[in-house]
């Protein structure tokens, strides 16, 4: 006769009825899952309030679950948020895996993101990266300091509300909005008020687009009137009108606001922290792009140091620590372990960044150690997951990067940097703000001192 086997869960700490593991959670949750995995394992399994958590804290772990098994954890899970800003799961980021997400996906990777586009917006950025630095010129001149977090969001909004719309919109403080709603789970007459300014914003923007599109010789398109021209071509194979295009613009906002210049601020700051890097960063954009010009988009694939410099700024400082969370569709086993459908999987990239098995001396900032390492960032090495892994990686990943490359290059070629009242580089505060993009939570104040000739 069969006995039905007892399902093992993996290994966790041992939770409370109710409220499971949250009691052992506190401002930040992914320093915590790395304390608490410690003691439990790469792979972990835990509950808050009721819904099944399982964590995935080493290369080997994350490879489980966003290649061998990509498929079983490639969903969402359903929340009150997504259902409201994200137009009933219509939009990518929080999508449930299945046809409709596939095809979205799809387009958005092929019409919007693609290399091709990317390039059609790089004289915008040009343009906007020039103001920056004009504004960063004026203060180097009357020798005052910066607050680099600050101006580096609002660069960042402004390229993002430019590529999306067409212009720039006073997004910023919207967007606090849309990221608070995470937080205030259930909190719905607060949510349903907020995802109503945004539609009546999109509907405003989108008529706009409709009434321009009417005049002839429209200059760049940005992404409205490319999804406006999908829409209108009947060319879709599936259903796609207005709450599509509605949820997709806010989608990639939401994703390209924060998300670029966060990177710069974690890894200018580890610049700052470290003189030598910094110096010979600028050394390498002294040979390769001189010191009669900035840095333009064609010198990126030149700047082999850069490169280092961004992987072991993202090894330190994912954007996103614990990734979105994946859904499993169904039961699944993993390592020998009985994960049961509907888990939700968080795949820890800030405790696998800190990972000494993979990482010798993983808490020093020292980008030689990608010298002669062909470890690469995009999703191919378990240990380095910036952009994620496998179907649900991020798809804006070569846009991202280029605008981190560029932005950082810029900051360290045009300018050096002194830290204010004569603060010594090791004091630089390193205190993080746990979000779905974990930022610094005190902003980073420097003086700059132009460099170039120009
Ligand atoms: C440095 C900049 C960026 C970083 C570090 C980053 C990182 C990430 C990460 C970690 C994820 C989640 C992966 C997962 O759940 O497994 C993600 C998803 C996503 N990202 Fe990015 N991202 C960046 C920039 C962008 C940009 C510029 C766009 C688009 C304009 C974008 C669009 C998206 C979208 C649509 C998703 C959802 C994908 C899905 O669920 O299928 N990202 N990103």
């Amino acid at each position: 006769k069969f006995m039905k086997k007892k399902k093992e869960l993996p290994p966790g700490p041992k939770g409370f009825p109710i409220i499971g593991n949250l009691f052992m959670i506190g401002k930040n949750l992914h320093q915590d899952l790395y304390q608490i995995a410690k003691q439990h394992g790469p792979i972990m399994s835990m509950r808050f309030g009721l819904v099944p958590i399982i964590v995935a804290s080493s290369p080997h772990a994350a490879e489980q679950f966003l290649k061998k098994h990509d498929l079983v954890f490639a969903s969402r899970s359903y929340n009150t948020a997504a259902q409201y800003i994200g137009y009933d799961q219509r939009n990518i980021t929080f999508g449930k895996y299945g046809s409709y997400w596939r095809n979205m996906r799809k387009l958005c990777t092929l019409e919007l993101l693609s290399s091709l586009k990317i390039n059609s917006f790089q004289s915008m950025r040009k343009q906007e990266i020039e103001n920056f630095v004009t504004f960063l010129n004026r203060a180097a001149s009357n020798g005052v300091e910066v607050d680099i977090s600050a101006k580096l969001a609002s660069l960042s909004a402004n390229m993002a509300c430019l590529m999306v719309f067409g212009k720039k919109l006073w997004m910023k403080n919207l967007m606090k909005g849309v990221l608070k709603m995470f937080d205030l789970q259930g909190f719905v007459p607060r949510m349903k008020k907020l995802a109503k300014i945004f539609d009546d914003l999109l509907e405003k923007i989108i008529d706009e687009h409709v009434q321009d599109s009417k005049r002839e010789n429209k200059q760049a398109k940005d992404i409205v009137d490319t999804m406006m021209a999908i829409m209108q071509s009947g060319e879709a194979e599936f259903e796609f009108d207005r709450r599509h295009v509605k949820a997709i613009l806010l989608d990639l906002l939401i994703a390209s606001m924060d998300t670029a210049s966060t990177a710069v601020d974690w890894t200018f700051t580890e610049l700052l922290r470290h003189p030598k890097v910094m110096k010979k960063l600028q050394n390498e954009l002294e040979q390769v792009v001189g010191t009669n010009r900035m840095v333009e988009e064609s010198d990126l694939e030149k700047l082999e140091y850069l490169d280092m410099v961004i992987k072991e700024g993202f090894r330190l400082h994912p954007v996103a620590p614990l990734l979105i969370p994946h859904e499993s569709i169904e039961d699944c086993i993993v390592d020998g372990f009985d994960i049961p459908k509907g888990s939700r999987i968080l795949v820890n990239t800030w405790a696998i960044g800190r990972d000494p098995e993979a990482w010798p001396e993983p808490e020093k900032f020292r980008p030689e150690r990608f010298v002669g390492s062909n470890i690469d960032l995009r999703g191919r090495d378990f240990q380095l997951l910036p952009f994620g892994s496998g179907r649900r990686s991020c798809p804006g990943l070569q846009l991202g990067l280029t605008i981190v490359r560029l932005v950082l290059a810029q900051l360290v070629h045009c300018f050096d940097w002194e830290l204010p009242n004569g603060m010594a580089p090791e004091d630089l505060d390193m205190t993080e703000k746990f979000g779905l993009v974990t930022a610094r939570f005190q902003h980073l104040v420097a003086i700059p001192t132009y460099r170039l000739h120009l």
